[in-house]
């Protein structure tokens, strides 16, 4: 659903070498500067959208690119958004798929939105929007890692509660980006988030800054499918999540290892990313249709080994809306709407962190309820990655998941827009819950 028509209202027509200049979010609408001489230049047959593609190039060649600088200062923050592109993959290359996202720098991504006029004349809705970091195509798992889940790893020593979640489309690099590159189906679990984040666990453990905390490391890795826990490290497990008397939530006979290096973590990683829950979509033969979370937890060696800090590495269910639900069976279309439910559940607590509000909505689903310590307390720290896979059939989902990190941005910035968006995102539940429960009774009628 697009935001209400006075969000709307606050974009603006650009030209796109001012897209840096610190605008939240803008879109322009722009027709490529000499499209009348080159009509009958571009031979529609070459390419799907030749002439979409040669806009879009047009287009890019005018804007301002600043190249990200990894010698940049990273501002410690209490939430942290950004985004990655994936690049194009080899189906999609065969295919002569357009690339439809830029990536300027300075925080900014540019989707060029192909579109048609009522008298089919083809334009670029050029939507604009702003992140702390954005990273293109070219950036390694190493470089994104530096700039969102390192920042946290400190906090869990000094006593904090650290989250990062990689979000987004089925197939546009969440597991990738969390659990390490692939080669072909082989998955280097050393490359990936959860393995470097391990790394500097260990670095800090054996620091002398540290050393007089005590403190040793241990590592649970769960997945959430249905509403339903899973261990992965115990042969998948199913657990029960419980509060107990002092509203702590519990998951009760989750396997926690106790770990003495990165490679211990890494071969965790890998025996749990083995049995994770997959199921197939339209997007992706492999889709993940279960939050994976891995926990790195450190405790003090006292005879309670009591709780020091946490840091959770979550890579999130595709995020497609409800919209395989006319292809696929009953038991999808609950998990379709399980996974809604969760990732709307997960925006609400993210916001409620970012106001410093009393109320944390955690109890909204299962992925909040075992999240619950990331979202209270003073050292609670969260780093949402959102991913994008930059094809133009993509090009909708890519909006969903803009939007959906956007307003967080947006939310913290300006009290107006929360209103109105909470309004909005009210609508968006309802719409939701409606469409799918309608399928739901559909297919149990049938
Ligand atoms: N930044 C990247 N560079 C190169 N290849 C990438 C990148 N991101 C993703 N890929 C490739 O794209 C494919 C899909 O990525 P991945 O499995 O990580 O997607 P996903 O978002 O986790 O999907 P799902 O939700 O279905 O699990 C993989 O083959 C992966 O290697």
């Amino acid at each position: 659903m697009p935001p209400p028509s006075t969000v709307r209202g606050r974009r603006k027509s650009v030209a796109p070498v001012e897209l840096n200049k610190g605008n939240k979010r803008l879109s322009c609408v722009i027709k490529p500067p000499d499209m009348q001489t080159k009509k009958g230049k571009f031979l529609e047959g070459s390419r799907p959208n030749q002439k979409f593609f040669e806009m879009i190039q047009d287009f890019r060649a005018t804007l301002e690119i600043t190249p990200f600088s990894t010698t940049e200062t990273i501002e410690p923050q209490r939430i942290c958004v950004c985004v990655r592109k994936r690049p194009l993959n080899k189906q999609e290359i065969n295919k002569k798929e357009i690339d439809v996202v830029s990536v300027p720098g300075k925080g900014a991504l540019l989707v060029h939105e192909p579109k048609h006029k009522v008298d089919l004349t083809k334009y670029l809705d050029n939507q604009v929007f702003h992140f702390d970091y954005s990273f293109d195509e070219t950036a390694t798992n190493e470089l994104v890692y530096k700039f969102t889940a390192k920042p946290l790893v400190q906090s869990i020593f000094e006593g904090g509660m650290a989250t990062c979640f990689a979000y987004g489309q089925t197939g546009s690099g969440k597991t990738h980006t969390m659990g390490g590159d692939f080669t072909g189906k082989q998955q280097n679990s050393a490359k990936g988030i959860y393995a470097l984040a391990a790394h500097d666990v260990f670095a800090y453990l054996n620091h002398r800054r540290y050393a007089n905390l005590d403190l040793s490391a241990y590592v649970s890795f769960f997945e959430i499918y249905n509403g339903k826990v899973y261990d992965l490290l115990h042969k998948k497990a199913k657990l029960r999540v419980l509060e107990d008397e002092r509203q702590q939530v519990q998951v009760v006979g989750l396997e926690e290892v106790y770990v003495t290096s990165a490679e211990e973590v890494i071969k965790m990683i890998q025996i749990g990313s083995s049995c994770r829950t997959s199921g197939q979509t339209s997007a992706n033969a492999n889709s993940s249709r279960s939050h994976a979370i891995l926990q790195i937890v450190l405790r003090r060696n006292d005879r309670a080994t009591t709780l020091h800090g946490k840091f959770s590495l979550v890579d999130l269910a595709g995020n497609e809306r409800g919209t395989d639900v006319s292809s696929n069976d009953r038991s999808t279309l609950v998990e379709t709407a399980e996974i809604n439910r969760s990732l709307l559940a997960l925006k609400e607590c993210i916001r409620s962190l970012g106001k410093n509000s009393d109320h944390i909505p955690f109890r909204m689903s299962t992925l909040t309820k075992v999240l619950r310590d990331s979202f209270i307390g003073e050292k609670s720290r969260t780093c949402m990655i959102a991913m994008v896979s930059p094809g133009m059939t993509s090009c909708e989902y890519t909006m969903n998941t803009l939007r959906y990190a956007d307003r967080y941005v947006f939310i913290l910035d300006t009290g107006v827009y929360d209103a109105i968006s909470q309004v909005a995102e009210l609508e968006e539940k309802v719409y939701s819950e409606l469409k799918l429960q309608c399928h739901i009774l559909f297919f149990l009628n049938e």
